[in-house]
């Protein structure tokens, strides 16, 4: 399956990329939420757009071919940074970081005015990536990762925009199957809950897929 990557970069080097890779999409990500909220003028709306494509220029100088996929080295470190939840040179990422415990994964970040459906809340959309994601961390986390097949959302109230946690953890295996169950709450209590089935590809079964996916890495 293309897409995993072996790449070997010396660990000096690695945390200085992953340095320049945060700084890079804290930048943008910067830009995206002043992009929805400003309020200037014309003639400085203008001034702005010279500069951002400027910017993108600059970017586009040199790319690869391919979308960035999942890149591992050999110190064990494993770089997703174009994953929409967690990557952290994604500007659509909020980035995501999460942290494993011996029975569940949890985070705790800020999603800002463009992840906005109903006004003053979150997309429900959004909702459901993030739940995606922490419900697969927490297969991954319990050493059975896979494919989303189904996920199934709760959705108890709004979730107003700013502040969330999030929680998921592995409740059972039945072959290839993991079930795995989350939620996403605020000061408000609980918003939505959600149970997924995430299925190790034919692909991917004999492959020791659990020493190469990690929760929490760069
Ligand atoms: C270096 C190697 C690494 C390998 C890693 C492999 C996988 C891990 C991948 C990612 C994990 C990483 C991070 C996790 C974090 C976030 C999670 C987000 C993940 C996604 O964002 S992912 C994108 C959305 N996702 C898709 O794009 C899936 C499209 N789809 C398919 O790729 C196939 O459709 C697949 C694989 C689902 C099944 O295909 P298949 O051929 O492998 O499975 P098969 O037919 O053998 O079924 C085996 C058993 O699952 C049952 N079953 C089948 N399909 C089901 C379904 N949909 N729901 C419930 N149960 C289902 C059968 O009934 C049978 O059950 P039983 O064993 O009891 O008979």
């Amino acid at each position: 399956m293309s897409g995993y990557i072996t790449e070997e970069i010396p660990a000096e080097e690695l945390t200085r990329q992953i340095e320049q890779a945060r700084e890079l999409g804290d930048s943008v990500r910067r830009l995206v939420t002043a992009t929805v909220v400003t309020d200037v003028g014309e003639e400085e709306l203008a001034e702005a757009r010279a500069h951002i494509d400027a910017a993108a220029e600059i970017l586009e100088r040199s790319r690869i071919d391919s979308s960035f996929g999942l890149r591992f080295n050999s110190d064990g470190r494993l770089r997703n940074w174009g994953n929409a939840v967690e990557g952290i040179r994604n500007p659509l990422a909020p980035p995501v970081e999460f942290h494993a415990e011996a029975d569940h994964v949890w985070a705790e970040f800020d999603l800002g005015p463009q992840y906005e459906g109903p006004p003053g809340l979150v997309h429900g959309g959004v909702i459901g990536l993030i739940l995606d994601q922490v419900l697969g961390n927490a297969a991954v986390n319990a050493g059975s990762p896979g494919m989303t097949g189904t996920l199934t959302i709760r959705y108890r109230q709004g979730t107003a925009l700013g502040p969330i946690r999030v929680e998921g953890r592995l409740d059972r295996t039945e072959g290839h199957k993991s079930f795995a169950s989350g939620t996403i709450s605020t000061a408000d209590g609980l918003c939505a809950e959600a149970e997924g089935i995430f299925i190790m590809p034919r692909w991917a079964r004999g492959l020791d897929a659990s020493r190469q996916l990690g929760v929490g890495d760069a």
